[in-house]
């Protein structure tokens, strides 16, 4: 079995609704997302992909249209909580809100993130593992060990 990583950013704000520190302040962050997949080299000479897990451009193309793109210089918003209201006032006047059925932490954002990647992955490549940092020097991790 071998690991391959692939890695995205994107720049998102969000708000964190009765947070009692300073994020509770709308504010943005330069995320960087580190993409784990696990699987057998593919071994067949009449195979385009022959050495490859999977292609790294195929992780792009689930990874792309399912998180980045649609959390890029959008504002997170937890739609479960008062701020729905905020949401509406912001997308009223036309920024791009998403609404999440969670607090948008970098842990909840992960959990997301795993839903979303394991359900697209081609058979026989699993989600291994993603690194999700918010700051340079603030990240979580979801290991798959640990989600069974
Ligand atoms: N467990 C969590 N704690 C915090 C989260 C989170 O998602 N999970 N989020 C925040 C804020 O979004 C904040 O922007 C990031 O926190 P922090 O690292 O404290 O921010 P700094 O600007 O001080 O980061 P530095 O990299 O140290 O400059 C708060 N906590």
């Amino acid at each position: 079995m071998i690991r391959i990583t692939k890695i995205f950013t994107f720049e998102t704000a969000h708000v964190l609704y009765n947070y009692d520190g300073k994020c509770k302040n709308m504010h943005g962050h330069s995320y960087k997302l580190f993409v784990t997949v696990k699987g057998k080299p593919v071994n067949d000479l009449e195979n385009p992909k022959n050495g490859m897990v999977v292609d790294f451009g195929d992780i792009k193309s689930i990874v792309k249209p399912e998180i980045v793109d649609v959390w890029d210089h959008a504002v997170l918003i937890n739609g479960l909580s008062p701020h729905r209201q905020l949401g509406e006032s912001l997308e009223s006047q036309g920024h791009k809100v998403i609404y999440c059925n969670f607090q948008p932490t970098c842990e909840n954002m992960l959990y997301a993130i795993a839903a979303k990647i394991k359900s697209k992955l081609p058979e026989g490549i699993s989600l291994a593992y993603l690194k999700l940092h918010e700051t340079e020097n603030s990240y979580g991790e979801w290991l798959a060990e640990d989600n069974q």
